[in-house]
């Protein structure tokens, strides 16, 4: 233990080790791995910025207690969400919890960031931690199917004709003035997101998925995320419009619809995700339930961008309390270019402790390493000095 310590501590750039332990990882079996010590204090950092940060706890707050909890992790696209969200998932798996890692971004990595297929829809399996890990990629854009069908069942040609040839022309208009089937085809951007997200919320009230504590969310880039938020008021807008619409129809548009669809009536589904939809908004208010980490790179522009998206997080009142910054650049010397970076990196990330947004979060420092962090060993890595 202490040649490993010395050697550590003699070692210039942290990035070779993580090489050399991820080497040696492959060679070791999944029960060793637990044994193995990740004695690296000098390879990441958390600081605290700022006085409200002091009050936020690090990793002990969020891996205690039983009840289920929720981390989505979002940023700036390439920052880094998916790494450390499955290094977050694996590290909650390997102290206990029952842990499901989801994305939901249409562009998924969580495949390659666990190593694992996991194309298909389905909870798969993570091998190399010592509690249940499931990790599952769902299709945004099948999700948004359903509710375009609905949508258009609602909005397109036929209801409207039917109603105009009984003599409900004025209400058919109504209906053409809120746009339903422009509406359906151009949603706002994230809506496909948070449809997939309701669909998730929806499985995991079932008894079978009760026994996960934990939940990790790989989010979409930041500007989905942040027009995410402005779901709620669109359903309550558009869609909303027509549940009253619905109402004052009464059983006149029942019967249309029922022709049209007996079984399977569309304002219905559209009421349902309706409330499934406002029960999510809750559960992202609830700070004993959810987390959102923002994940960012030490540049000046994704500062900035992490900053505008605490501003609308907060404004939406959705809780963060962390920022991770990550691949920081090791310290270095002999490269200039190296060095000229590294010096860019650190003014960056002074900006944050000036930064009305981000000087309350709790501040991760993760560095980059001179390897794509890929598999559960790295993401064990990874995660064990991220995570604190
Ligand atoms: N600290 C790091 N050191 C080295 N490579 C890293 C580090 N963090 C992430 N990477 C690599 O950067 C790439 C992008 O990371 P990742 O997929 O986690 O980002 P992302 O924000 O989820 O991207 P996207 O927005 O495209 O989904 C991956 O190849 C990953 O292995």
């Amino acid at each position: 233990m202490a040649a490993l310590l010395g050697h550590i501590l003699k070692t210039r750039n942290n990035s070779f080790l993580l090489r050399n332990i991820t080497r040696t990882f492959d060679t070791i079996s999944s029960s060793s791995l637990h044994q193995t010590p990740f004695i690296l204090p000098s390879l990441s950092q958390v600081r605290l910025v700022g006085n409200a940060a002091e009050s936020v706890c690090g990793f002990d707050e969020m891996v205690g207690g039983k009840d289920r909890k929720y981390y989505m992790l979002g940023g700036k696209g390439g920052v880094g969400k998916t790494s450390c969200a499955a290094s977050l998932a694996v590290k909650f798996a390997n102290h206990g919890h029952p842990t499901m890692v989801v994305s939901t971004d249409p562009a998924h990595s969580l495949s390659d960031s666990l190593a694992q297929d996991l194309t298909g829809g389905k909870l798969v399996p993570v091998e190399g931690v010592s509690s249940p890990l499931y990790a599952l990629e769902i299709n945004p854009d099948k999700s948004m199917e359903e509710f375009r069908t609905a949508g258009q069942k609602l909005g397109g040609g036929g209801a409207k004709s039917l109603m105009q040839s009984i003599g409900l022309g004025a209400i058919a208009d109504q209906l053409g003035e809120l746009k339903l089937e422009e509406m359906l085809h151009t949603p706002p951007p994230g809506t496909d997101e948070i449809i997939a997200i309701t669909k998730v919320m929806q499985f995991l009230e079932s008894e079978e998925y009760s026994m996960f504590s934990r939940i990790v969310f790989d989010t979409a880039p930041t500007g989905h995320t942040l027009r995410l938020l402005s779901l709620p008021d669109f359903l309550d807008g558009s869609i909303g419009k027509l549940i009253k619409m619905k109402m004052k129809l009464g059983s006149v548009f029942g019967s249309l619809l029922g022709k049209e669809q007996p079984q399977n009536n569309p304002l219905d589904k559209l009421e349902k995700l309706k409330e499934n939809v406002a029960k999510i908004h809750d559960l992202f208010h609830n700070p004993d339930t959810i987390e959102f980490i923002i994940v960012t790179i030490p540049t000046v522009m994704a500062i900035s961008e992490s900053s505008r998206l605490h501003a609308s997080l907060k404004k939406e009142r959705v809780p963060v309390k962390r920022l991770i910054v990550n691949q920081v650049l090791p310290p270095t010397s002999g490269c200039k270019f190296c060095s000229m970076r590294l010096k860019d990196q650190m003014r960056a990330i002074e900006t944050i402790h000036n930064d009305s947004e981000l000087s309350g979060l709790r501040l991760y420092e993760a560095p980059l390493v001179d390897m794509e962090i890929r598999g559960v060993p790295a993401l064990k890595f990874m995660g064990d000095n991220l995570w604190r």
